[in-house]
């Protein structure tokens, strides 16, 4: 049997019911019987008055292994999910004759927390995590968390938590009244066992948490909200139906009553675990978890170093956005600049973003003066005799960069890891004037970094195993969320609202060193620069490809069209390609598309990632595709090599070999294979 349930009596009368299924206490079908099984045993024993759910371990369940889920890739379960959550969780537990108390440490998700909100109570550890992710499965809670939920914290907050994934600490879970009391970790069982006895005692409530409505809002306050939910959702995610359903589920509940809607959760979840989009977001799950396998430091069970204090040297915008990421995860942390209003200005930013946090309800006042007691703004390197990590962050000049990492050199201490935050220069070459290329390497945190989520390590053959240790656990311990390109596809701002995001004045910088370097491979743009040349510079300067009003709101310009005939007069185009105008909005895609992912397959055959999945998890995570197309590579198979080999060859005769195959795709689409690999290798220059 794969993971189980036990069952121990105390001399109390509590009988304490453990899921055990280390390391995360996944759920299974196996799990869920055995749970059923102690639990019934449980309640037929005469000195047992009461029954705590708890999970080994430190860790109360991760939730179902998701493996389940994925349809006919997925392993087979042997028993509807709707029979678990309605047989056993509704009418073993939840209707049992004796309190049943959740004692949750660590992880209570999807699953493992659907159980535990059908305890009569729940006592958390204030660091546990609490969440309903299934949407990020492309599924819906299914053990009666769509009913649930909604009636232990209301109906807006059960809406936010399970349509965002939203994880919450014990400590606000207590403020939602998801949980009931918080207890330290030595003591949670016992306040637990105490908590079930209480209620056996009537000195606490026996609460049914299906058919409580004293946390719902009222019919027509309820009917507003789901309105409103589904509208943002059709306008956040308008290709994907789960969150749609989910919230047909949950309204169902309000408007019929629980118990039917139940079925309707079940039934539900059985069609929506099969679907394309439940495949997809689970390979992104599992790839997500691979990149960070390298298999020859894997081997070296190397553990990472703790870092405590991290240095930002430059006092751009980009070092502002970083040192804010990092104070918000709770790094010590100094922001160098050489001038003095440089400096007073970027801590004024991270002051802003800060403020911006609070404003916008992510924060509290306390909140934002704890993180900026963690920031200290400098203009030399005295304080750096004890940081454990630099990152420079200063602006494209390789001199400069040269010369920071020789200054850090002579001032950090040995064990420290310097890092660049590049764009365009090798990490050797920034490392050149150093004696000190083993702890030197690139960590790229794009554009707007608190809210990006990819954190790109570059090493050389140069950087020890030891330093690439530190910086991942480093970029796992600051984690962060998505921003995208390409609407109807399914990413959240189209390439060219990307660009102004960006700011046009660096994807100028950019280019340019690609169309040196990559002349075939790279596509020089005469908009752009006549954009900006113009002062269109982007959404920070109010204008770029779209304009910007006061509130950051952007509108088409109908005279960008004047820009355009201008760039196509330097670029000695005459004349219009009638083929171009009237392509349909999957052509589009294809052109815009078909590019990048050459570029990636050629980062496979060039040996820069490990693995293709570390490509589907860097396209969603750092250029916004979809990930319920589950990433550049993996979405490649909707099509196959040899139609993507031949629209590239097509193109590329037609406009010219910056559309050429590369010979990955065309030895790929010869043998008619798959773009994907599984097949790892040892990454050159790149995690
Ligand atoms: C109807 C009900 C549906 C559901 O219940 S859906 C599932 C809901 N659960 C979740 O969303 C939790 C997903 N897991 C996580 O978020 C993280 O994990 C944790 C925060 C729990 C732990 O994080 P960390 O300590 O960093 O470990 P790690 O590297 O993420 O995971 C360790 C190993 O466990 C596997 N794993 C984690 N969760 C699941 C899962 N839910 N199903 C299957 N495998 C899972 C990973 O892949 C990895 O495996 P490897 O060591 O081989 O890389």
């Amino acid at each position: 049997m794969l993971g189980r349930t036990t069952v121990e009596v105390r001399a109390d009368g509590v009988a304490v019911v453990t899921i055990n299924n280390p390391p995360l206490n996944l759920l299974s079908v196996d799990v869920i019987l055995s749970l059923k099984e102690s639990i019934e045993g449980a309640l037929i024993r005469d000195d047992v008055k009461a029954i705590v759910v708890t999970g080994s371990r430190g860790k109360f369940s991760a939730g179902f292994d998701v493996t389940a889920f994925g349809g006919s890739q997925g392993k087979k379960t042997k028993m509807e999910l709707g029979f678990m959550s309605i047989q056993i969780v509704t009418d073993t537990l939840e209707a049992a004759r004796k309190p049943f108390v959740a004692a949750i440490e660590g992880p209570a998700f999807g699953g493992g927390l659907e159980i535990a909100l059908a305890c009569h109570a729940r006592i958390s550890t204030s660091s546990a995590q609490l969440g309903l992710t299934e949407l990020q499965y492309g599924i819906l809670p299914g053990l009666g968390g769509t009913q649930r939920l909604p009636r232990l914290v209301g109906l807006s907050k059960a809406l936010e938590m399970i349509l965002m994934s939203k994880r919450v600490e014990g400590k606000e879970a207590r403020t939602l009244s998801l949980v009931d009391a918080i207890a330290p970790a030595d003591k949670l069982l016992e306040l637990a066992c105490q908590w079930a006895l209480d209620i056996v005692e009537c000195r606490r409530p026996w609460m049914i948490s299906l058919y409580r409505t004293d946390k719902l809002e009222t019919l027509a306050e309820a009917r507003a909200i789901l309105n409103s939910a589904r509208l943002e959702v059709q306008r956040q995610n308008p290709n994907v139906v789960h969150p749609l359903v989910c919230i047909d589920v949950i309204g169902q509940g309000i408007v019929s009553g629980p118990r039917k809607a139940l079925w309707k959760e079940a039934e539900a979840l059985q069609e929506l675990r099969q679907s394309s989009t439940c495949r997809s977001l689970v390979h992104v799950f599992f790839a997500q978890r691979q990149i960070i396998k390298i298999p020859v430091i894997s081997k070296m069970n190397l553990l990472p170093r703790k870092i405590v204090k991290v240095a930002v040297v430059g006092g751009g915008l980009m070092s502002s956005e970083i040192a804010t990421m990092l104070i918000l995860s709770n790094y010590q942390v100094i922001l160098k600049e050489t001038n003095k209003k440089h400096l007073i200005d970027a801590i004024s930013r991270v002051k802003e973003n800060l403020q911006n946090r609070v404003k916008n309800g992510r924060a509290t006042q306390e909140g934002l003066e704890k993180s900026l007691s963690l920031l200290e703004g400098v203009l030399d390197y005295d304080k750096f005799k004890d940081v454990d990590l630099v990152i420079e962050a200063e602006s494209e000049s390789l001199s400069l960069k040269q010369e920071i990492f020789s200054n850090l050199e002579k001032c950090c201490p040995l064990h420290c890891i310097f890092t660049s935050n590049i764009s365009t220069f090798s990490v050797k070459l920034v490392g050149e004037r150093t004696k000190s290329q083993h702890r030197i390497a690139g960590i790229h945190f794009f554009c707007l970094s608190p809210v990006m989520p990819l954190m790109e390590i570059v090493h050389t053959e140069c950087t020890s195993p030891q330093v690439i240790v530190d910086l991942i656990d480093f970029g796992r311990k600051m984690r962060k969320t998505p921003i995208m390109v390409l609407k109807s596809f399914g990413m959240q701002v189209g390439p060219f609202r990307m660009l102004d995001v960006v700011g046009l004045q660096v994807f100028v910088v950019i280019s340019k060193k690609f169309v040196e370097s990559l002349p075939d491979r790279s596509y020089k743009s005469q908009l752009i620069p006549s954009l900006q040349q113009d002062n269109r510079k982007g959404e920070r300067s109010g204008k770029g490809f779209y304009n910007y009003d006061n509130c950051g709101k952007a509108s088409p310009d109908p005279k960008l069209s004047r820009y355009m005939k201008t760039a196509r007069d330097a670029s000695n185009v005459t004349f219009i390609d009638s083929e171009l105008t009237k392509l349909s909005d999957s052509e589009i895609v294809e052109m815009i598309l078909f590019p990048a992912l050459n570029e990636a397959c050629r980062m496979i055959s060039d040996g820069v990632v490990i693995r293709s999945s570390d490509l589907d998890v860097a396209s969603v995570l750092g250029m916004g595709f979809p990930a319920y197309r589950g990433g550049i590579i993996y979405w490649s198979d909707s099509f196959g090599s040899t139609y993507i080999c031949s629209r590239l060859e097509k193109w590329s005769k037609e406009y010219g070999v910056f559309f050429r195959p590369c010979d990955y795709i065309m030895e790929r689409s010869a043998k008619s294979i798959s773009l994907q690999t599984s097949e790892t290798r040892q990454a050159k220059s790149q995690l």
